[in-house]
C-alpha cells in the first residue's frame, strides 16, 4: 500500500554514488611469521548509481573480500584507491552493507524492528511519528512485507528475512547498497524476488553492489554490470549481455543453450584449462564495459527514475543521547519477552535461597553453627557470581553480529549501546541480588539489624554488577565454549583466594598479594564483618552444649585473620573492580566487533 499525500510527493531526489576503485589489493599474513597470502590481485572497476552489480566468481576467489573492502568493513591489508562521492565529498556513511546473516531479534514483529529502527535513523526533527510509521508501511508494502507486519522475526521465511533485512537499510534511504550473497538459501522463486527488487532499488537511482555463487540465466540477465573474479584477479567486468562475446574474445565458446553465467563459472574453475591470465589481460578492454544494445532509459539523463518508496523530506539522525533512550527501550523490552532472562531467573533466585535458606536454619545465631554460616556466607558468594557472569560470557557472543551489523551501519555508536545495556541489565541484576540475599538473610536468622542488612545486601548488589562487568570481558573475548572453561577456572581461583577455603595467614605471602586481585575476597570480607563485626551481640549457645568457642562474634572474624579488616574499603574495592572491569570490557567489546 503506497502512501502518498501533498507532503510526500516532494521527493528528494537520489543523488547519483559511483563506486570507482583502482589497484585494489588485498594481503593476509598466512600463520604467525610464515609469509603473506595475496587476496586481491590489484583489481580495478566501476559500480555506476542506477545500476544493479553482481561479483561473481568461483568459492575463495575474493567476492566477499572485495565487498568488505569496499563497504570499509575491513582496512587492514588492504592497498590502492576507492571512491565513493557525494556531491564531491567522499564518504562510507552513505553505504550500508547487508551481510549474508540477518541477525534480526527473533522476539520482535516486522512492524516493530522496523519502527525501532526507523527511530533510531530518522530524528524526530526531520519526521514525525506519524510520518515515520507511513514510511515503514510504505517500505514494507513495497518489500511485498505488509502481510507479514505482525509476524515476529523467529517466523519469517529465509526470502521475508532478507527483504526484512533490505527494509530496514532503505529507512534512511541511502544511495549505496551493498549485499553479500543475498540470496544463499533462498529458493529459485525467493531468489529471483531478491533480485528482482534489487533491480528495483537501483533503477530509482541507487548504487546497488551485490555477490552472488551462481546465478540461472534469467536472474544473470537481470543485472546491470557484472564483476568476475578468479584468483584474486578481475576476468570480467561488463554488462551480461557482452559475456559469451568475451570470452569468444579468448577462444572460449559458450555452447548454445548453456547458461552464460554457469559456462564463466566453469572457465573461472579452469574446466576447460587455466584462462586465468589470458581472461585477465582481456577484462582491461573498456569496450567491453558498455553494452552494445540502445542505451536503458535510466542512462538517458533526461528521464529521471521513479522512485516506489516516497521520502518526503531529507532525512537526518537524531542525537546519540535519544539513540540512547531508544536503545533503553529496546533492551527493556527484550528483557520483558524473553521470559528466560527475567522471569524464570527471578523464581529461580527465590526457589535457591529458599532452599539454601532450609539447608543452613538458623546458623546465624547458632554459636555452633558459626563456621556453617561463614560457609553459607561464601556460598552466596559464588552462587551470585556464577549466576551473573555465566549468561553475560554466553550473551555476549550471540549479540555480536548483530551489533557489529548496527554500528557498522550507523544505526548508533558502539559506547551508546554498552551504555543502554549496562544501565538497563544492572537494575535486573541488582533486583535478583537483593531478592536472594533478603530472603537467605532473613531464613538463616541473620541478626534482625538494618545496618547490618543493609550491608550484607549492598556486598551482593557490588559482587553481581561485578560479576556481570567478567561476563562480559569473557564474552567478548573468547567464544562461548572457552568462555564458560575460563569462567570456571578464573571462578575457582577467586574462591581459592576469597580467604574462607585456605585462611590468609597459611597463604605464602606472594598468593597472600594475588589475593588482593578477586572480588571474592572483598565480597566474603564484607559479607564477614556485615554479619560479625561492629559489636555484634553474643551468639546463643544451646542450653545442651556445654562449650561454644565462636559464641563471641571477634573469635570468627579473628579466626579468618580479618580483625584489621574495613567493611566499607572492601566494598570500595568492589566498586573500583567494577569501573575497571567494565571499561576494559567496553575495550573487548569494541576489539571484537572489529576482528569480526
Ligand atoms: N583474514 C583472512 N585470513 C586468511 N585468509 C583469508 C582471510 N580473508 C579471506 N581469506 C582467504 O581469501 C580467499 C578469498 O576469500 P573470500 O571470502 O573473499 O572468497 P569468496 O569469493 O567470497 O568465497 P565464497 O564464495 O566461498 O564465500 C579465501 O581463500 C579465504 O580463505
Amino acid at each position: 500500500m503506497a502512501i502518498i499525500d501533498e507532503k510526500t510527493k516532494m521527493h528528494t531526489e537520489m543523488e547519483p554514488v559511483d563506486i570507482t576503485f583502482s589497484d585494489l589489493t588485498y594481503t593476509v599474513p598466512i600463520s604467525r611469521g610464515k609469509g603473506k597470502k595475496t587476496i586481491l590481485k590489484g583489481v580495478s572497476g566501476t559500480f555506476k548509481s542506477g545500476e544493479l552489480t553482481a561479483i561473481m566468481g568461483p568459492s575463495g576467489a575474493g567476492k566477499s573480500s572485495l565487498l568488505n573492502i569496499l563497504t570499509g568493513f575491513v582496512k587492514i591489508g588492504v592497498s590502492g584507491q576507492i571512491s565513493i562521492a557525494k556531491n564531491g565529498k567522499e564518504s562510507r556513511k552513505i553505504c550500508s552493507y547487508i551481510l549474508q546473516e540477518d541477525n534480526l531479534f527473533p522476539l520482535f514483529t516486522v512492524q516493530e524492528t522496523m519502527i525501532l529502527a526507523a527511530t533510531l535513523k530518522i530524528s524526530n526533527k526531520s519526521m514525525s511519528t506519524k510520518e515515520k510509521h507511513i514510511l515503514v508501511e510504505n517500505i514494507l508494502s513495497s518489500l511485498g512485507l505488509s502481510f507479514s507486519m505482525k509476524t515476529r522475526c523467529s517466523n519469517l521465511s529465509g526470502g521475508q528475512r532478507k527483504r526484512l533485512s533490505i527494509a530496514l537499510e532503505l529507512l534512511d534511504d541511502p544511495p549505496v547498497l551493498f549485499l553479500d550473497e543475498p540470496t544463499t538459501g533462498l529458493d529459485s522463486s525467493s531468489s529471483a524476488d531478491c533480485i528482482s527488487l534489487l533491480n528495483k532499488l537501483s533503477t530509482e537511482g541507487r548504487t546497488v553492489v551485490c555477490t552472488i555463487h551462481q546465478p540461472s540465466a534469467s536472474l544473470y540477465h537481470e543485472f546491470g554490470h557484472i564483476y568476475v573474479l578468479a584468483e584474486g584477479n578481475c576476468v570480467y567486468q561488463g554488462p551480461p549481455s557482452n559475456t559469451v562475446p568475451f570470452l569468444s574474445s579468448v577462444e572460449l565458446h559458450c555452447p548454445q543453450y548453456h547458461n552464460p553465467a554457469d559456462f564463466l563459472i566453469e572457465v573461472t574453475n579452469k574446466e576447460y584449462g587455466d584462462y586465468t591470465k589470458a581472461l585477465t589481460e582481456a577484462a582491461e578492454d573498456p569496450k567491453w564495459r558498455t553494452e552494445e544494445k540502445a542505451p536503458t532509459l535510466l542512462k538517458d539523463l533526461s528521464v529521471r527514475p521513479v522512485r516506489s518508496i516516497n521520502y518526503s523530506k531529507k532525512i537526518y539522525p537524531p542525537s546519540e543521547w535519544i539513540k540512547l533512550w531508544i536503545l533503553m527501550g529496546r533492551c527493556h523490552i527484550l528483557f520483558y519477552r524473553d521470559w528466560t532472562v527475567t522471569h524464570l531467573k527471578l523464581v529461580l533466585h527465590i526457589l535457591c535461597a529458599i532452599l539454601i535458606g532450609i539447608l543452613y536454619g538458623d546458623s546465624g545465631t547458632n554459636a555452633t553453627k558459626t563456621f556453617s554460616n561463614v560457609g553459607l556466607l561464601m556460598i552466596g558468594v559464588v552462587y551470585i557470581w556464577y549466576t551473573t557472569m555465566m549468561p553475560s560470557v554466553l550473551k555476549f557472543p550471540l549479540e555480536i553480529a548483530t551489533i557489529k551489523k548496527e554500528t557498522f551501519n550507523n544505526w548508533y555508536k558502539l559506547r551508546t549501546y554498552y551504555l543502554a545495556t549496562q544501565i538497563t541489565s544492572t537494575p535486573i541484576h541488582v533486583l535478583f541480588s537483593i531478592t536472594f540475599a533478603t530472603i537467605l538473610y532473613l531464613m538463616t536468622s541473620q541478626p534482625l539489624e538494618v545496618d547490618r542488612f543493609m550491608k550484607y545486601v549492598l556486598t551482593f548488589i557490588t559482587l553481581t554488577i561485578a560479576a556481570d562487568g567478567f561476563g562480559i570481558f569473557l564474552g567478548t573475548m573468547a567464544n562461548p565454549i572457552n568462555g564458560t572453561f575460563f569462567g570456571a577456572v578464573l571462578t575457582c581461583f577467586m574462591v581459592a583466594f576469597a580467604g574462607f577455603l585456605i585462611f590468609f595467614h597459611h597463604m605464602p605471602f606472594i598468593l597472600r598479594l594475588v589475593s588482593y586481585l578477586s572480588p571474592h575476597r572483598y565480597a566474603f570480607h564484607s559479607l564477614i564483618l556485615s554479619v560479625y563485626d561492629k559489636g555484634r551481640t553474643d551468639l546463643i549457645c544451646p542450653s545442651n552444649i556445654i562449650y561454644c568457642h565462636y559464641k563471641k562474634a571477634e573469635m570468627i572474624i579473628k579466626t579468618l585473620g580479618m580483625s584489621d579488616g574495613d567493611y566499607n574499603t572492601n566494598i570500595l574495592m568492589i566498586i573500583l573492580t567494577i569501573i575497571a572491569v567494565k571499561i576494559v570490557a567496553y575495550f573487548t567489546l569494541r576489539r571484537a566487533l572489529r576482528m569480526g
